[in-house]
């Protein structure tokens, strides 16, 4: 048996839960303990675009623009999707590329991390790191992308709500709970 033992359950994970969502939704954090959780790899498509390049995402969108990156973006997720079941977090735009979504949904299962805007914005405005934040009203800038994007994050296979007061593991236990409900993604024993 390949399975493993997690919460007194075997749990095998069928397909990649690729996670979705806005900056600061958690998708590296909470990615890397549902990854822990389901003893599979873990997998950040900004980091791996950052270890091709040798370059952070900010000396990429000064120098070589955010149409490069997002061409970058969309082959390292084709790439990390042809590999073994794993946890995969996106960074925040890529899921607004419908040959992503379609990749996405065809070889993985996309699980957006549905936070309100305060609790983004708690999180992210410490950080100068995220280049389509370093606007002069970078609050407002938050807004005006998370207004636009979440239509489009709600096409994700499946949503589960992020709160202010969820430590990063509770969030992996909610995702583990919403991925039970499709057992074509993860096959659960008792
Ligand atoms: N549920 C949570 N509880 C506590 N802290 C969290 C939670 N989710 C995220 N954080 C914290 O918020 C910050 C941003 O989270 P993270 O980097 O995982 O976001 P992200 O979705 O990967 O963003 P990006 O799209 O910019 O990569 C981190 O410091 C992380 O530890
Ligand atoms: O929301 C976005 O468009 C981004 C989020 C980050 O994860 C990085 O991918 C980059 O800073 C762009
Ligand atoms: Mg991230």
């Amino acid at each position: 048996m390949d399975g493993r033992d997690t919460r007194a359950e075997t749990v095998r994970l069928k397909k990649t839960v690729v996670l979705v969502g806005m900056m600061g939704a958690g998708k590296s954090a909470v990615g890397r303990a549902l990854a822990s959780a389901l003893h599979v790899p873990f997998r950040d498509s900004d980091a791996e675009i950052e270890l091709a390049a040798n370059m952070s995402i900010a000396e990429i969108f000064a120098r070589d623009g955010e149409p490069f990156f997002r061409r970058k973006e969309t082959q390292v997720i084709a790439r990390l999707l042809d590999d073994a079941p794993a946890v995969l977090s996106t960074g925040g735009g890529a899921y607004m590329s419908a040959e992503n979504r379609a990749m996405i949904t065809e070889r993985g299962v996309a699980v957006w991390l549905d936070a309100d805007l305060p609790v983004l914005w708690q999180r992210v405005k410490h950080k100068d790191t995220r280049p389509l934040l370093r606007t002069p009203d970078p609050y407002a800038t938050l807004s005006e992308i998370y207004e636009r994007r979440v239509p489009i994050y709600a096409k994700a296979d499946i949503i589960v709500k992020s709160g202010r007061k969820q430590s990063l593991e509770a969030m992996a236990d909610r995702v583990i709970d919403a991925l039970k409900a499709r057992p074509d993604v993860l096959e659960c024993e008792t």
